[in-house]
């Protein structure tokens, strides 16, 4: 049996002053994409944000036995260089080589937007670049939240591929979403009432 890549041992969440969440379980192992459902407010990111280190639990442990790559409402990448650039600044910090760009890039259909600013890149594009990045970065763990918002049809279905190829290799998913997206033999944690 392959030990879990990412666990949570009763976790508690509190933002503001509220409590979210308390109690939560769940552990992800090689391959395994778990999707977090649930009514706005729910605390699907706030999750996300809890398994990234970004966050601290108010109780409960939270366990990396991988390195992890996010998506989430903040731009990871540098508005002001071109595409392929901060593709690459990101590459450099994630030690991984060109090659593992040029995959990724391939993987989201970029290839035409190289050479543009970040801050140019429409919001679908934008989600697009984002991904490359977490494709780029070979981390085991993929933590994405609302990856396919502004995707169009055909950049989503490269979305799904990449996760398919991505647990096909042993990785594993985190996902926030509305919507199953398609992806088979998902895991589903239901988060519950809104906040
Ligand atoms: N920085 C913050 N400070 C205080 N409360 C916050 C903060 N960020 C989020 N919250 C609150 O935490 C709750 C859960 O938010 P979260 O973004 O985790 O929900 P979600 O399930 O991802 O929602 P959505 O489906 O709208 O994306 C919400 O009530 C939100 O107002």
């Amino acid at each position: 049996m392959s030990a879990a890549l990412l666990r949570l041992e009763r976790v508690a969440c509190i933002r503001g002053d509220r409590l979210l969440f308390e109690g939560l379980s769940l552990t992800l192992a090689r391959g395994e994409a778990l999707w977090l459902r649930g009514p706005n407010g729910a605390g699907k990111s706030s999750l996300i944000r809890l398994a990234a280190g970004l966050l601290h639990p108010a109780a409960g442990t939270v366990e990396r036995r991988e390195r992890c790559a996010l998506i989430d409402e903040a731009a990871a990448l540098d508005g002001e260089l071109a595409l392929r650039r901060a593709l690459d600044f990101w590459a450099r910090i994630d030690t991984v080589d060109g090659d593992a760009v040029d995959r990724a890039v391939a993987a989201m259909a970029l290839a035409p937007l190289a050479e543009v600013p970040v801050a140019m890149l429409s919001t679908g594009q934008r989600k697009r670049a984002a991904m490359a990045r977490v494709i780029a970065s070979g981390a085991p763990i993929w933590l994405l939240d609302e990856p396919a918002n502004g995707m169009d049809a055909a950049a989503a279905a490269r979305l799904v591929a990449a996760i398919a190829q991505h647990r096909a290799r042993g990785g594993a998913l985190l996902l926030a979403s509305h919507f199953a997206l398609g992806i088979p033999d998902l895991t589903e944690l239901d988060m519950g009432a809104s906040a």
